[in-house]
């Protein structure tokens, strides 16, 4: 019945935070004067799962990682449920997949922002157990990889930022989210999420082309955060590096996604959510790709 999202820099307090809510969300459901569907409150999280730091030492190993969480998130929600994803969750595009997930499953859902300053996250990570420590490496990696939350897009919102100075969570105002917030229910774009493979196709060619057109029209050489008019009703910020960026190179990405994502559609990989062939899921999905392949 509901998802909440943890997410915030590497050794940043998620759990702590984490921890604070769960309890705070219990002593909620035990209270004798609430008589609604939630039982139990559920954390996921990389300890949980057995998910090593080491993990995120490089991106081919921390794919797997998010493969696994996934799944198991969408194992867990359940109607009597609070699932909290203590994770870092730093991808956007990632945050958006959990929300159509959740979204499917019609539950109320919202995001926690566990704020501390880079220095504290670096102190705090060296006092902690060698095999609970983050390398400095990929703690400074995964700070600069950071795609904060944004309460203006919708997979993010209601959002709570927790400060580092603060003494609790606003556990109030979640429970309030989560039991009186709006349920979305699934809407086209969920719902086109099963389609026909011949449709899949044409929206993943049709996507990527109005993604390297917008991309393309905004890339000025000055790198930064920019948005992408994909459509009228489709507008995403996409992240382009400090150069100039050319066609070719967009269409050579194009291309390379079409070919991963084409061989997705025609073997049928249809596991429930995961795969998901809208429009706004494509762009979604290429823009991301998109940001990866262009920094690096
Ligand atoms: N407000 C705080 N003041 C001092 N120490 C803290 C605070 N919050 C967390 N810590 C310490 O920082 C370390 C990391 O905390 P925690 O496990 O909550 O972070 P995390 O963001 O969940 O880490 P990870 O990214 O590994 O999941 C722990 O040793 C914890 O005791």
């Amino acid at each position: 019945m509901a998802f909440i999202t943890i997410s915030g820099f590497p050794s940043s307090g998620k759990s702590t935070r984490t921890h604070q809510i769960k309890a705070h969300l219990e002593a909620k459901i035990k209270n004798p004067e609430y008589s609604g569907p939630l039982k139990q409150v559920i954390v996921l999280s990389d300890d949980s799962l057995g998910i090593s730091r080491t993990a995120y030492d490089d991106s081919r190993a921390e794919k797997p990682a998010r493969g696994t969480l996934f799944t198991t998130l969408q194992r867990q929600m359940n109607t009597d449920t609070v699932l909290i994803v203590d994770s870092l969750n730093y991808i956007k595009g990632f945050r958006y997949q959990m929300y159509c997930a959740a979204r499917e499953m019609k539950l109320r859902m919202c995001t926690v922002y566990v704020v501390a300053t880079p220095e504290l996250c670096h102190q705090w990570n060296l006092t902690r157990p060698d095999e609970q420590r983050y390398s400095d490496k990929t703690l400074n990696g995964l700070i600069m990889r950071y795609e904060e939350p944004s309460s203006m897009v919708r997979w993010d919102s209601p959002l709570f930022t927790v400060l580092w100075t603060e003494d609790g969570v606003p556990g109030d105002q979640i429970w309030d989210a989560i039991t009186e917030g709006n349920v979305k229910p699934p809407n086209a774009s969920t719902l086109q999420s099963i389609k026909a493979p011949s449709d899949a196709l044409h929206c993943l060619e049709q996507t990527t082309t109005s993604v390297v057109s917008a991309a393309m029209t905004e890339s000025q050489g000055f790198g930064g955060p920019v948005t992408l008019s994909v459509t009228p009703s489709l507008q995403l910020q996409i992240n382009l590096p400090s150069r100039n960026i050319t066609l070719s190179e967009l269409q050579r990405y194009k291309r390379q996604f079409i070919t991963i994502h084409k061989k997705a559609i025609t073997l049928g990989s249809t596991e429930k959510g995961a795969v998901d062939w809208s429009e706004e899921s494509v762009a979604h999905k290429f823009v991301t790709f998109l940001e990866e392949h262009l920094k690096a």
